[in-house]
C-alpha cells in the first residue's frame, strides 16, 4: 500500500465522508478538527479544535473472510503508533478496536474504562470503517492528542498527552504519530491482503486486554451478552463462554466487568 500526500483540513465535517466521496485506494484525509465526526454504533466522535487528530484512509478489499480484521489491524496500528516514537505511552486494545492508554494522576471525573495488568485504562483512540460503492474501504481512526483534562468528551476518555504526564506534546509529535499509523496500517493491510491474517492476530492478541476478562456485550440486536471473553475466531470476531455457552460476536459494544 503505497500513501498518497495526506490531504490536510484544519477543520472539515467527517474526514470519513471526505474519503468516501472519492474512494481511492491510497488517499489519506487528515483533519486536526471535525465539525461532524462519526462515531462507532451511531455514535458522535467529538473533539475541541486543534486537541485531536483525524485520519481517513481508503485501503482495497480484502478476502471476505478477512474483511473483519481490517478495523482490528487499524486499532493495532493506532496503539503501536502511540507506544512508539519519541513520546511513548503503553498503549492497549479493547475489542474490537477501541486503544487504550493508562490514566495518569486521573482528574476526580475521570473513570476507567476497564482495570488489566495493575493499571487503570482510558480510551485515547477509536476507529470506525465503512465500505465504499467501489467495495474500497475507509478506516477512518480518531486519537485524543492533546486534550488537556476539561476538553476529554466522555469520562473514560483520555489523552496521548495525559497518559504522557499532561504537558503539551512537542512540535512534530502529530506528524510523526500520522507517519507511525499510516506504515503500520499500510504493513497490516499488506499481510490481510496477501491471505494471512496471522501475523495481524499474533500482534492484535499480544495487546488486547479484552481476552480473559469478565465482560458484558451489547450487541448490534440490543440486546447484551454475559461472560468470559475467551478469544477470537478466524475471522477476528469475539468468543464469549457464558451461562448458556460460548457465543460468537462479529460487532459490538464490550463493557469489562469490574475484577471480583
Ligand atoms: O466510536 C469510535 O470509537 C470510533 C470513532 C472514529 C472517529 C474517526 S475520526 C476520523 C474518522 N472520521 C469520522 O467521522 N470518524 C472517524
Amino acid at each position: 500500500m503505497t500513501w498518497e500526500q495526506p490531504e490536510r483540513h484544519a477543520s472539515v465535517g467527517s474526514t470519513n465522508v471526505e474519503a468516501l466521496a472519492d474512494p481511492r485506494p491510497g488517499r489519506v484525509v487528515v483533519a486536526d478538527h471535525q465539525s461532524a465526526g462519526q462515531g462507532r454504533r451511531g455514535r458522535s466522535w467529538q473533539s475541541p479544535p486543534g486537541a485531536g487528530l483525524a485520519i481517513s484512509a481508503v485501503v482495497p478489499a480484502v478476502a471476505p473472510e478477512l474483511m473483519g480484521w481490517l478495523p482490528l489491524a487499524a486499532g493495532l496500528a493506532a496503539a503501536r503508533a502511540l507506544a512508539a516514537g519519541e513520546q511513548p505511552v503503553d498503549a492497549a486494545l479493547k475489542w474490537p478496536n477501541d486503544v487504550l492508554a493508562p490514566l495518569v494522576d486521573p482528574s476526580p471525573g475521570q473513570l476507567a474504562v476497564l482495570e488489566a495488568r495493575g493499571r487503570r485504562w482510558g480510551k485515547v483512540a477509536g476507529v470506525l470503517a465503512a465500505v465504499a460503492g467501489t467495495g474500497d474501504v475507509v478506516i477512518g481512526t480518531g486519537i485524543n492528542v492533546d486534550h488537556a483534562p476539561e476538553q476529554l468528551p466522555v469520562p473514560t476518555a483520555t489523552s496521548w498527552r495525559l497518559a504522557r504526564g499532561g504537558d503539551p506534546l512537542p512540535q512534530g509529535a502529530r506528524g510523526a504519530l500520522l507517519d507511525a499509523y499510516l506504515e503500520g496500517l499500510a504493513t497490516w493491510h499488506a499481510a490481510l491482503a496477501a491471505g494471512d491474517a496471522r501475523a495481524v492476530r499474533t500482534a492484535y492478541l499480544e495487546q488486547c486486554l479484552t481476552i480473559g476478562q469478565e465482560v458484558v456485550v451489547h450487541r448490534p440486536d440490543g440486546g447484551t451478552t454475559t461472560g468470559t471473553a475467551a478469544g477470537l475466531d478466524d475471522s477476528g470476531a469475539l468468543l464469549v463462554d457464558g451461562p448458556g455457552g460460548r457465543t460468537v460476536h462479529h460487532a459490538g459494544d464490550v463493557e469489562h466487568l469490574r475484577p471480583k
